[in-house]
């Protein structure tokens, strides 16, 4: 039997769909734990033998996970969840409305920092112009860290409105995500489905039928997918569940520091090398916390939150 390689567009459970090189999507099952792959794996695959597909026509099994270039995860007390491996990007899509979690941002940019993936900010609904002025006040930390000019800023910050200006909104994301992976994150109701329609046309098709059959029928929302955006096949998105309950578990508290830019670029003037930025006389990254709109101040809620995350990673799993 010959291997070929393949990419995985779609997870369930242990059963993945697999892209091969001409496109065509199959349900494979891993062969043995060392083969469990996720979304945006590049894989190598085996047809079934005739006669021994159970079930959905096509199927095979997963041989071997290639080499990761990153993997974006998140890890509480009790189970560590993957999202998707070899990403460029992800994209943070909050809105102006629910009321988005500073907190849960913090942890989706921590997270997408320590795995070397750069992350993208979006804020939806901007049609909501109450609501949408405070959450842009409330964002201007991240609209400014790093300086002044719009070219030093650490993080790039969009203004969207995808149900009243989709075609502006489309312009405006294109070519940031032009021939790169990008996974979407969001809390619930931000517009992560609106955008995936706006941005790949026939999105629910794409996946259509055969994730069905990887949901064996059931519509459920727990699948992570891929979708290309080109017919070229260079530019993808990976929609997926659980920016709730982002726990940063698999980082140590002293990895924050250096995880978050703002607190980062003063911690080499702290007095002690081994600084937690807490309580330490000589501390470089308290004397900076303050509300005023400078863009080397540590805002208070970043360093509240900082000093949060401090106190949970540094409790003892058991
Ligand atoms: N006013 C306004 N409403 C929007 C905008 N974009 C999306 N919505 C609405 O917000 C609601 C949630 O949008 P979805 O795309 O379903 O959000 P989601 O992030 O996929 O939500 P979940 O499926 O719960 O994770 C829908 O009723 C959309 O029509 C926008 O730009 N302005
Ligand atoms: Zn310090």
């Amino acid at each position: 039997m010959t291997r070929s390689e393949g990419l995985v567009v779609a997870s369930h459970g242990r059963h993945c769909v697999v892209e091969s090189a001409d496109g065509v999507r199959r349900i494979c099952h891993p062969r043995g734990k060392k083969s469990q792959a996720v979304v945006g794996d590049r894989v190598l695959w085996q047809a079934a033998a005739p006669g021994q597909a159970q079930g959905h026509g096509d199927e095979g099994t997963i041989e071997k996970v290639l080499e990761r270039r990153n993997l974006f995860y998140r890890q509480d007390e009790v189970r560590t969840k993957s999202f998707a491996a070899n990403l460029d990007q992800v994209l943070i899509l909050i809105a102006a409305e629910p009321v988005f979690s500073e907190s849960q941002l913090v942890r989706a940019l921590i997270a997408a920092e320590a795995a070397g993936i750069t992350p993208l900010i979006a804020l939806n609904k901007s049609d909501l112009v109450e609501p949408f002025a405070q959450a842009w006040q409330r964002l201007w930390p991240y609209r400014h860290m790093g300086g002044e000019q719009d070219t030093r800023h650490h993080y790039r910050v969009l203004p969207l409105s995808l149900t009243q200006s989709g075609a502006v909104d489309r312009d405006a994301l294109l070519p940031l995500l032009a021939g790169k992976t990008t996974l979407i994150l969001g809390p619930s109701g931000s517009g992560k489905s609106t955008l995936v329609n706006l941005l790949v046309p026939g999105a629910a098709a794409q996946t259509g039928e055969i994730s069905q059959a990887l949901n064996s029928g059931r519509h459920t929302t727990t699948t992570t997918s891929l979708y290309w955006i080109d017919g070229a096949r260079t530019t993808a998105l990976i929609d997926s569940p659980g920016f709730q309950e982002f726990g940063l578990r698999h980082l140590a508290p002293t990895d924050l520091a250096r995880c978050m830019p703002d607190i980062a670029a003063h911690a080499g003037g702290c007095r002690f090398y081994n600084c937690s930025h807490l309580h330490e006389p000589g501390c470089a990254v308290m004397a900076q916390v303050s509300e005023s709109q400078d863009a080397q101040a540590i805002s208070l809620q970043r360093y509240r939150i900082y000093g949060e995350l401090f106190a949970e990673l540094s409790q003892s799993a058991y």
